[in-house]
């Protein structure tokens, strides 16, 4: 078998190592234009490449983030272009890189990493947890009508196309992380994300504002026929790619837009949060289908103890949990988690539980009690599994609505 290093590429590998990638997602080499963006939206501080001699197999490579916790927010790597070459695969190449990348992220003073697995069979071994969930929802127009209690807080207008690349990024920051779960958005991310994709794939950008002039909400989304030989009057489906919205009032204004759309047949909503409410605002909630639950935000906390400290907790008696965590052993040990923060202790455990299962109750996506059930939690004290429930509790369920 042949050997391997990891380190980061030089300046003239970096576009080889990141063409490696894209052959292993089943893309072309990037074209000028494509590295013209993906240079700055993947800097080469936060790259690791393996390379035999000097020929790249396989790369990572993380933007810098801030991601919501309960409470507040935390420095973050969001991890992509992870891949190696198809004929350099099941040799350890990607734990090298990933090892690599978690300590390095750890040694930044992010004490997490985030990311949106391709198959959800790969991260947990490295200790990442699936930390959010996410719908996709089809609507069949032809059926959806809302209903007449649905508020009206202000009216959407259609962006230019100048407007449509400066206006979601201001709305995007000026509305904030308001859920666990969500991320900044750098200028990397805009312009490789948004811009790119805008020119692209012809998106349009619709905004909502208030009756006091207020933009406070947005949705990015296209049309894409449904027309074929066979049915040529399918209509067309409307793909959203992005929406947020700072209040209900600004989301029920985007749905009545997009509900009104001329010649549309299907709505296409793609990783909505869990509990977003388009069923319950149509007259036939059965007219909003939920086509698929998927994974969406996986986190590995590569510094526990920073992480624990930096979100808040809900109120009951403390509990004192035992982590595991062979990759990142400085983790390991037991904290005392109390309605007024998280310390380590040497007190006897409540409950044990692995680094990765740790991720899923960190945002509050997932009860500890559920995790007990399904054997990824052992509770020594069960009653400490109605105490971390309250402890870990989310307001709202977590969601990141940023793909990268
Ligand atoms: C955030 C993102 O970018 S997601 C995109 C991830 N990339 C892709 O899906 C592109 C296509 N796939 C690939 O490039 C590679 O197969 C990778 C990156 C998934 C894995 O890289 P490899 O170098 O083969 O992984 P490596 O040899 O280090 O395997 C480590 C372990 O993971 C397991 N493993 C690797 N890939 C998979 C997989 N797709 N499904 C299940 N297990 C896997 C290996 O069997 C091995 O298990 P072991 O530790 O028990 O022996």
């Amino acid at each position: 078998m042949t050997e391997f290093t990891v380190r980061r590429p030089e300046e003239h590998e970096r576009r080889p190592a990141q063409s490696t990638v894209a052959r292993a997602l089943h893309s072309p080499p990037f074209t000028d234009e494509q590295w013209a963006i993906a240079r700055d939206a993947f800097p080469a501080e936060r790259t690791w490449a393996a390379f035999e001699d000097t020929r790249p197999i396989g790369m990572t490579v993380s933007a810098a983030v801030d991601l919501a916790v309960p409470g507040g927010r935390v420095p973050a790597a969001a991890v992509a272009w992870v891949g190696v070459r198809a004929d350099r695969t099941r040799r350890g190449v990607v734990s090298a890189l990933l090892t690599t990348q978690l300590r390095e992220c750890r040694e930044r003073g992010e004490p997490a990493a985030v990311l949106h697995a391709s198959e959800a069979t790969i991260y947990g071994r490295f200790g990442y947890g699936v930390s959010s969930q996410v719908k996709h929802v089809m609507v069949d127009r032809t059926r959806a009508r809302l209903r007449a209690d649905v508020p009206v807080t202000g009216s959407v207008r259609l962006l230019s196309e100048a407007e449509a690349r400066t206006l979601p990024r201001e709305l995007y920051a000026r509305m904030g992380l308001h859920r666990p779960g969500m991320i900044t958005r750098g200028d990397g991310w805009w312009r490789w994300n948004h811009d790119r994709v805008l020119d692209r794939d012809e998106y349009l950008v619709a905004v909502h504002q208030d009756h006091q002039g207020v933009d406070d909400g947005f949705v990015t989304y296209r049309p894409r026929s449904l027309g074929t030989f066979e049915q040529p009057a399918a209509g067309e489906a409307l793909d959203v790619r992005d929406l947020h919205a700072a209040n209900p009032g600004a989301l029920a204004g985007l749905y009545r837009f997009l509900l009104s759309v001329d010649l549309v047949t299907k709505i296409r909503l793609k990783s909505r949060p869990i509990d977003e409410p388009i069923d319950l605002v149509l007259e036939n909630p059965r007219a909003a289908e939920v086509m698929a639950i998927q994974d969406h935000l996986w986190v590995r906390l590569t510094d526990v103890a920073q992480a624990f400290a930096s979100r808040t907790y809900g109120h009951a008696e403390p509990v004192v949990l035992d982590v595991r965590d062979a990759r990142l052993p400085e983790n390991a040990g037991r904290y005392r988690i109390s309605p007024q923060g998280a310390e380590r202790t040497e007190a006897d455990a409540d409950l044990e539980l692995d680094v990765d299962t740790l991720a899923m109750l960190y945002l509050g996506g997932f009860p500890a009690s559920t995790l007990a059930g399904i054997g990824r939690i052992q509770a020594r004290d069960p009653e400490a599994l109605t105490r971390a429930d309250a402890l870990f509790r989310s307001a709202t369920p977590p969601w990141c609505g940023t793909d990268f």
